[in-house]
């Protein structure tokens, strides 16, 4: 049987490579909207009610819009926006959040796919605060880099365009220290606290690597950089997307740098401990269009509808 599968916001950089995923499936009918149609809120509600599933890849706004038009208890609606992520009744969809995750996703109909910066940052947090690794009141600072596509198709045309000299260089952002995804980073860490954090977008189209920097000295007891790097290789051992690299991974410090594409193109959480006796650095790199993005949006759509969870890359 195949699966109707509507894409809201299919002109978009998340809904266009979503249908790039779906055009490799023979399992699913992609229901189309027509172009000059794509904002009319009558046709929209047709096409999100006929679907088995409807991504929402749209800015926050239109999303809740979207999920109001939604009058079957049929339709399974997968959220790429900031707008659902924190709210009740919407299940997180990061299947590897926590062993009990997938079967909430089977079970549910209402999934918020989270952030780029935040899948990274939660990835690596999460275990070590269910550990007791990390202190649920720790202070923790957090900095990614991203490519520019993470700013959806305005700042995609506007690194394009060049002839601004101030996008050749990286630039820091959210600096009001507000960033939409503190939220979620909270919610499905267990920290009590948001972080620091400070995103910088620089001139490449996508890849993204945040850090959390530790002191050990900081945490309870005697935690090394051989525990946390031990607590994380726990936790992701069955996961087929997320990859614990060797602590302190020889062929990084080999190169002397960091690189911040490696996963681009692949639904792929690449995990990284570097330490020594008194800190370290956790980091986790992912492409923020593929895991970051509409690869995990396929991905919680499989999870949901318990098909095999791999993108037929
Ligand atoms: N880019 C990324 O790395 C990530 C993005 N996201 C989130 O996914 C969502 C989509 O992001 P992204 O694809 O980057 O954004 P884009 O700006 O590239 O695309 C958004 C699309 O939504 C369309 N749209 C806007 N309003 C409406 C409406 N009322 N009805 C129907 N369509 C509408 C836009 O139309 P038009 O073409 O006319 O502007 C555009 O095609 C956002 O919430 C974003 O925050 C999530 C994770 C990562
Ligand atoms: C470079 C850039 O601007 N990136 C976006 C994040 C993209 C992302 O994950 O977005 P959503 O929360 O919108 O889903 C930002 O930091 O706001």
């Amino acid at each position: 049987m195949t699966t109707r599968v509507y894409v809201d916001g299919q002109e978009g950089t998340t809904g266009l490579r979503i249908h790039e995923y779906l055009a490799l499936r023979g399992d699913i009918e992609v229901l189309k909207i027509d172009p000059d149609k794509r904002k009319d809120p009558v046709e929209r509600a047709r096409l999100l009610n006929a679907a088995d599933v409807a991504f929402l890849c749209l800015p926050d706004a239109a999303s809740r819009e979207a999920a109001a038009m939604v009058t079957n208890s049929h339709t399974c609606l997968i959220d790429a926006s900031t707008a659902h992520r924190t709210a009740s009744g919407w299940v997180f969809g990061l299947p590897e959040l926590a062993p009990d995750q997938r079967q909430m996703l089977r079970q549910s109909k209402r999934i918020a796919n989270p952030g780029c910066h935040a899948t990274a940052f939660i990835l690596l947090l999460r275990p070590l605060v269910d550990a007791g690794l990390v202190p649920a009141d720790a202070l923790v600072t957090a900095t990614s880099i991203t490519g520019y596509s993470g700013g959806g198709k305005k700042m995609i045309e506007q690194y394009q365009a060049g002839g601004d000299p101030a996008l050749d260089s990286p630039r820091p952002y959210g600096l009001t220290l507000s960033h939409k995804h503190l939220p979620e980073m909270v919610a499905h860490t267990g920290l009590r606290t948001a972080p620091v954090f400070m995103p910088i977008v620089a001139n490449f189209y996508k890849g993204l690597a945040v850090s959390v920097p530790l002191h050990l000295q900081e945490l309870p007891g005697m935690v090394t950089g051989h525990q946390l790097h031990d607590a994380l290789s726990a936790r992701y051992a069955q996961e087929r997307f997320v990859r614990v690299m060797p602590l302190s991974d020889p062929s990084t410090l080999e190169q002397g740098f960091f690189d911040v594409q490696a996963c681009n193109d692949t639904n792929r959480v690449d995990i990284f401990v570097f330490a020594n006796e008194r800190q370290a650095v956790l980091m986790a790199r992912l492409d923020n269009l593929g895991k970051g993005a509409s690869g995990a949006a396929v991905q919680a759509m499989n999870v949901h509808l318990g098909k095999d969870e791999g993108l037929g890359l």
